[in-house]
């Protein structure tokens, strides 16, 4: 059974509905593993996250979230954590408070709150007021909180915003070991390190519309395209064995150093043995690699995703 099911999803904040936030998205989460929303600024990520979790109704659509109806049983929450988009914690309380609080509401031991407040890096600070917090401290706060109860499923609106680096790594790190345990995670970000570390399937969404769903090395193959590039001090001959390989075509040739750099764009993905022939036809190979830029395939998708809507 699915974690989060979410199904054509139709969301207008405008009362003409003449702007869709969300225009028929469907999404799922396997149980026990990561799944990603990632999209530009109000593309509707965190619609959808509003949905699932109950904030907000849909005008058109159904979800399921741990087999209920966010909607309708609240008590399914007690089994999810969430992080929200930019958190708003009370200002007066401090750190540990606001955790001691989230205990009593969930129904949890106050004991967790020491763990998790490890778990984030906040023990030092965790009597301080959140008033006196910076950005990232507050979000370790709301991150603490999103685990408190070993919940379910954690459900998290760009985790990264304001954190620095090495709480990032933390962070991935905490993700990983609750997937490991069993726990599924929806997220969004703009993060596409902490994506391509930790992200099962990728949903991308553009302008209200989901246009592709797969793992992060399925996006790469299809906005990138398979492409290797070669490091090599003989380019005449690599390229006089590329001419008579029907499914590669020189991309790119550029000087490094002594060496020259090739990027090579493959019709089909048969690297392995493209470098078997490279070799046995006397080619000098220094490095050959697949290009896996995720960025770059991102920006791509992005790139046709504004040509078709328009
Ligand atoms: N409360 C609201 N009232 C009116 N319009 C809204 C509201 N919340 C979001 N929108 C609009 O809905 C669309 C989707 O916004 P949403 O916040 O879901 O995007 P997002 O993908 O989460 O963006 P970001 O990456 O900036 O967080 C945008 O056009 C936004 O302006």
């Amino acid at each position: 059974m699915s974690a989060i099911i979410a199904e054509n999803l139709k969301k207008f904040y405008d009362k003409k509905g003449k702007k869709p936030a969300l225009n028929g998205v469907s999404f799922e989460t396997e149980r026990g593993s990561v799944t990603a929303l990632l999209g530009p600024n109000g593309s509707g990520k965190t619609t959808s996250i509003r949905i699932i979790m109950g904030l907000i109704f849909p005008n058109q659509g159904k979800v399921s979230i741990l087999g209920d109806d966010p909607f309708s049983s609240k008590k399914v929450f007690r089994e999810v954590g969430y992080v929200q988009e930019l958190p708003n914690l009370p200002p007066f309380m401090s750190g540990r408070e606001v955790l001691e609080m989230s205990c009593s509401l969930k129904g949890i031991d106050k004991g967790e709150v020491s763990k998790v407040l490890d778990i984030v890096g906040m023990k030092e600070f965790a009597d301080r007021k959140i008033a006196k917090y910076s950005k990232g401290m507050t979000q370790r706060i709301a991150i603490a909180e999103a685990l408190l109860g070993n919940p379910s499923l954690l459900v998290m609106d760009e985790p990264n915003i304001g954190t620095d680096p090495i709480i990032n790594l933390k962070i991935r790190e905490v993700i990983q070991d609750l997937k490991k345990g069993g726990t599924s995670v929806f997220m969004t970000s703009h993060q596409l390190d902490d994506v391509r570390k930790l992200a099962d399937t990728v949903y991308l969404i553009y302008k209200g519309k989901i246009f592709f769903k797969g793992t992060v090395e399925d996006m790469v193959k299809k906005f990138l395209g398979i492409i290797v590039i070669v490091d090599t001090t003989t380019p005449e001959k690599l390229q006089e064995v590329i001419k008579s390989i029907d499914y590669v075509k020189v991309s790119e040739m550029r000087k490094r150093g002594e060496d020259y750099r090739f990027l090579l764009s493959l019709k089909e993905d048969r690297r392995e043995e493209l470098s078997q022939i490279l070799i046995s036809q006397g080619v000098k190979i220094k490095d050959f690699f697949i290009n896996d830029e995720l960025d770059e395939a991102y920006g791509r998708a992005m790139e046709n995703a504004s040509k078709t809507s328009n």
